[in-house]
């Protein structure tokens, strides 16, 4: 068969079975005439060569084996269940996630409109196209519409084998909308059942299972979970999320020997389509990474209720039931209405819990006086602060900051700042490089780096951080042996940098005006401390420094 691009719709021979347009996933160099490829039982691919046929040497190349699951699931285009619900659990997990597709259905947060069954020769060809290549660890089912499917998918596990297959027997959709014909029951217990690792039902699946036997207590799922055993999975996962009128959520696991009821609290959420197909591909997620079963069902659940937890208050579409977050980020995009930019650093207020307990104030009162005063940004700078009490303050400032869309950050502590959702850090030549913070933190959160010369701004820029806080401009009694840069430096700086710049040390009332005057574009305002904290008024301190400040920029225009 003469190989001609890309093939649609047709079967494959084996030998042209990578189109030949492509390039093969590994190029070796040309000169390179021979390689012998040795597999050792560490996934390690020592490659010797021959040049020209003399031996090469030295040649070593190391192929770390990535954890990979198969789903062979439906499309949901609503994308909360199904294939892309499967793929989202894997990326979440850590894992890769190659599909096959059965069926395209038309979806959203409504219901079913429509399903289109992908051809189970089509379907056969995809499952060839992936597991005679990619090294598939574990496989997950879903949905599988029909009993031909059902039947390729046997034949191909037995050509292919993998390491343990999950199997979500998917029957009828969170809205109710029948999602496979109910004459597969039949083949899923005589062809499905005896290949699967793993069955993970609901209470209606494995009562349909069960030739529509009653479940209504945890009694009756544990002699379910005893009743599918024996039809072939290894272990049985019967989820009883649908338990009438259970405070928690308990779901009863087996595994021929023991029983296990795992219990959580039940979270109370619309945002609940797709958790079946998430915690069936976390389970195979987990058991590829190496997880023993019961593990990787345990972390599986947990994974779950975090995301629904994280996720209950989203709104996604209008009807009865709303996808959930897998990457628990939605929230920080469209839920803080917090984004920073350098015009936040106009007047930055940096707290000091010294200055506030000598003066008798909780940090929320301070932190709600500065932004009252017309502060743009705070910081709080909790030196000495024990780390659960530091998360709590963030927590209750946060909640001061983000009606007033003022983004807070913390010092030093990129654990305090994930650990309570803050808006960023702020961090210096001594703290975690900013670069780090930024592969823990994301995109999204702001990170302001202290530097007080031109490579260490220059650093800041490549490293990823949004803004500089370069002093001290002036000396300061705040911060011990700080060295003094001086308005020059602070010039010095800014004109080297191509990142917004707050200057900080020993600002006040009486000397804000002339550093703002140093003549650099990118210098967009002042940090202090003392100057509003330790002072009895933080309102009116900062009113004050606030209304100077803007009639000095007012009067440079
Ligand atoms: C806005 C701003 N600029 C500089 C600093 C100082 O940070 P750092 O050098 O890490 O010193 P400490 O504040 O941690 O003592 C800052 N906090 N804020
Ligand atoms: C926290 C801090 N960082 C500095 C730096 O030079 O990077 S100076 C400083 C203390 C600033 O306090 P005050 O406004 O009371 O002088
Ligand atoms: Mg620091």
């Amino acid at each position: 068969m003469a190989c001609s691009g890309l093939l649609f719709n047709s079967f494959v021979d084996n030998k042209c079975f990578r189109p030949c347009h492509l390039k093969p996933a590994v190029s070796y160099p040309r000169s390179l005439s021979t390689s012998r490829v040795y597999l050792t039982p560490s996934l390690r691919i020592s490659m010797s060569m021959e040049e020209n046929g003399a031996p090469t040497q030295g040649l070593e190349v190391s192929r770390k084996k990535v954890p990979h699951v198969l789903t062979v699931a439906g499309s949901d285009s609503g994308a909360g269940a199904g294939i892309q619900a499967d793929l989202k659990a894997c990326a979440a997990r850590g894992v890769y996630c190659s599909t096959v597709i059965t069926a395209v259905t038309a979806q959203n947060t409504a219901g079913v409109q429509g399903i289109n069954i992908v051809p189970d020769e089509f379907v056969a060809q995809q499952l060839k196209s992936v597991l005679s290549d990619m090294e598939v660890d574990v496989v997950k089912t879903g949905m599988l519409p029909s009993i031909e499917i059902v039947k390729v998918l046997q034949r191909s596990l037995k050509e292919f084998p993998v390491r343990a297959v999950v199997v979500d027997p998917v029957m009828v959709s969170t809205s109710g909308d029948v999602l496979a014909d109910p004459s597969i029951l039949s083949s899923f217990r005589e062809e499905l059942l005896m290949m699967a690792d793993i069955l993970t039902p609901n209470l209606k699946e494995a009562s349909n299972l069960l030739g529509g036997m009653r479940l209504e207590t945890v009694a009756d799922m544990r002699h379910a979970a005893k009743l599918l055993h024996s039809l072939g999975p290894r272990s049985v996962l019967v989820k009883g999320g649908d338990l009438p009128e259970s405070f928690d959520a308990v779901d009863v696991f087996f595994d021929g020997e023991e029983y296990h009821e795992l219990r959580s609290p039940r979270v109370k959420t619309r945002n609940t389509h797709g958790t079946g197909c998430t915690l069936a591909s976390c389970i195979a997620a987990e058991l590829a990474k190496g997880s023993s079963m019961l593990s990787a069902v345990k972390l599986a659940k947990r994974y779950v209720e975090t995301a629904l937890e994280y996720s209950k208050d989203i709104i996604l579409g209008n009807g009865a039931q709303g996808p959930f977050d897998h990457f628990l980020r939605l929230k920080h995009n469209s839920g803080t209405g917090v984004t920073f930019s350098g015009n936040d650093l106009f007047l930055y207020a940096v707290t000091d819990s010294g200055m506030n307990e000598k003066w008798g104030r909780p940090m929320e009162v301070a932190v709600k006086e500065a932004i009252e005063g017309g502060a743009s940004i705070i910081q709080l700078r909790e030196k000495t602060a024990e780390t659960r009490k530091f998360i709590e303050t963030a927590k209750a400032c946060l909640e001061i900051c983000r009606p007033y869309k003022v983004p807070l950050l913390i010092n030093d502590r990129i654990d305090v700042a994930l650990a309570s959702d803050a808006d960023g850090v702020h961090l210096g030549q001594s703290d975690t490089p900013a670069q780090v913070a930024r592969a823990l933190l994301g995109p999204e959160k702001a990170i302001g780096v202290s530097c007080k010369t031109v490579e260490q701004a220059h650093k800041a820029w490549l490293d990823g951080a949004d803004y500089i806080g370069c002093g001290g401009v002036y000396p300061t009694s705040t911060k011990a042996n700080n060295t003094t840069v001086g308005l020059d430096g602070l010039k010095t700086v800014c004109l080297a940098s191509k990142l917004p710049v707050v200057a900080i040390g020993g600002i006040n009332a009486s000397n804000a005006i002339p550093v703002l005057g140093i003549g650099a574009p990118n210098l967009k305002g002042v940090a202090v401390v003392s100057a509003v904290f330790d002072r009895s008024s933080v309102a009116t301190e900062t009113r004050n420094l606030h209304s100077m400040l803007t009639e000095a920029v007012s009067k440079a225009n």
